[in-house]
Parts: structure tokens; C-alpha cells; sequence
């Protein structure tokens, strides 16, 4: 059997992942496509655990090389038992966020260091790297409000950052696309969400029909 796709969704706060993802996940399915839609931290029970750890608004005291290894132990324990047996299967694996979120918050903008977050990195991942990333460009005071305005969502200790660092998360994007040209795609997450999905389902489409897996 061929292997699957791995397809990862990029970006800052409020850019518009999760809305635009649940989307091309239905049409995936709707073209008769094996289509599995996660998500980073969590995905499944022990890494849903780990996220809430790393999320919770009253651990203001954690560390910032402990933050890292813990999206790293969530990121490993969520590859192994979710992303990996889907991707041998021959599915189309739709994740929000991967470890280019780990060298963006905790490499640039928390100031470790984007090798020395991408060498713990490696140890969790080993070698399976996204086949396509889509990085949702916005400025973060715009994704930020977007998240204010939205009443469903709480406001995590990572959202309640400074500007200052979510600033930093952008700039740290903008070096992880520097790093990986071939495999990162930027669309303009400002535009009205009709627009940005469909800009999202070319890209996946081209991608599906050159890997030939469609
Ligand atoms: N293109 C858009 N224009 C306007 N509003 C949008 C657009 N895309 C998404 N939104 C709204 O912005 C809010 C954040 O969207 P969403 O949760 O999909 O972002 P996200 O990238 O997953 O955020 P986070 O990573 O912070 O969880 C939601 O209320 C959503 O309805
Ligand atoms: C995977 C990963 C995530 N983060 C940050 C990014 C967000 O602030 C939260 C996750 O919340 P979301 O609503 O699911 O987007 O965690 C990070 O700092 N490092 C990572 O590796």
C-alpha cells in the first residue's frame, strides 16, 4: 500500500487554522478520500493531558525548556500511537500544528534557540517531517482580537502571552519558512475565511495530484 500524506497547518494565534481545516477535511471526505483531522498538543488521551498541563493559566511558573520538552513528549507519544499507523495506512493526515510551532514559540520567541528546540525535536520525531505546511500569515494583533471576539474560547496561558512575544512568534515563522523553502506554503489568513479556504483546498488538491494520492 502507498503511504498516506502528512499535511500540517501553521500559524499564530486566532489565524483561522481550526475553521479552515474542519472544512477541507469534509470535502477530503466527500471526494471519497481516508482522511484523518488532528491536532498538536493532543489528539489523543495522554497528549490531551500533557496540552492541559502546558495550557493551564496557573502554571505561570513553568519553565521554558520544560514547556518545550513537554510539547515534545506530546508531539512523540501522539506520532506514535495516531499520526504514524494513519500515515502507513495510506491516509491523508490533516494536523493542526506540528513542530514548526515548537521552533516558532519555544525556539524564537521563548528564546531557546530554533537547533537546540529542533534537537530535542528530533528525538521525539526522528525523521517523519510534514509532506506540505500551510503557514496562515496574520499579524497577531489581528488573530489575537479575532480570539477575543470569539465567547467559546478561553484564553490559555500561551494566548495570554505579551504582544512583544506574539510578535516574536511571527518573526519566528517567518525564519522557519526561511529554513524550509520547498516544504512550506504561506497564504494570507487576513482575507475573508471564504477566500483563505479556498486558496487552502488548491494547494492541498495540487499537492494530492503531484504525490498521486487522490
Ligand atoms: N478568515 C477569517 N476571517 C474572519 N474571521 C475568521 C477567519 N478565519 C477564522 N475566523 C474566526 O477567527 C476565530 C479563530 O479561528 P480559529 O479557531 O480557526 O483559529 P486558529 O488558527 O485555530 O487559532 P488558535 O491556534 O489560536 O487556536 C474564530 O472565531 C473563527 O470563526
Ligand atoms: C504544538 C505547539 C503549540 N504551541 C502553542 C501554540 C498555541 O498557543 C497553543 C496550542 O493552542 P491551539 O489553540 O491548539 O493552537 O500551544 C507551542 O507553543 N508549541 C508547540 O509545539
Amino acid at each position: 500500500m502507498n503511504k498516506g500524506t502528512f499535511i500540517t497547518f501553521e500559524g499564530p494565534e486566532g489565524a483561522g487554522k481550526t475553521t479552515v481545516i474542519a472544512e477541507i477535511y469534509k470535502r477530503l471526505e466527500s471526494v471519497g478520500e481516508a482522511v484523518l483531522l488532528t491536532r498538536e498538543p493532543g489528539g489523543i488521551r495522554i497528549s490531551e493531558k500533557i496540552r492541559a498541563i502546558i495550557l493551564d493559566n496557573e502554571h505561570q511558573e513553568m519553565d521554558g525548556r520544560t514547556e518545550a520538552l513537554l510539547y515534545a513528549a506530546a508531539r512523540r507519544q501522539h506520532l506514535v500511537e495516531k499520526v504514524m499507523p494513519a500515515i502507513e495506512a495510506g491516509k491523508i493526515v490533516l494536523c493542526d500544528r506540528f513542530v514548526d510551532s515548537s521552533l516558532a514559540y519555544q525556539g524564537y520567541a521563548r528564546g531557546l534557540g530554533m537547533d537546540e528546540v529542533m534537537a530535542i525535536n528530533a528525538f521525539a520525531i526522528e525523521d517523519t517531517m510534514p509532506d506540505l505546511t500551510i503557514f496562515f500569515a496574520i499579524h497577531p494583533e489581528e488573530g489575537l482580537k479575532r480570539i477575543e471576539r470569539n465567547d467559546d474560547r478561553e484564553q490559555n496561558r500561551l494566548d495570554n502571552e505579551t504582544l512583544q512575544f506574539h510578535r516574536d512568534v511571527y518573526a519566528g515563522y517567518e525564519e522557519v519558512q526561511r529554513r524550509f523553502p520547498d516544504r512550506i506554503v504561506q497564504i494570507d489568513a487576513s482575507a475573508p475565511l471564504s477566500e483563505v479556504t479556498e486558496n487552502v483546498w488548491k494547494i492541498i488538491s495540487s499537492q494530492l495530484i503531484s504525490s498521486g494520492n487522490s
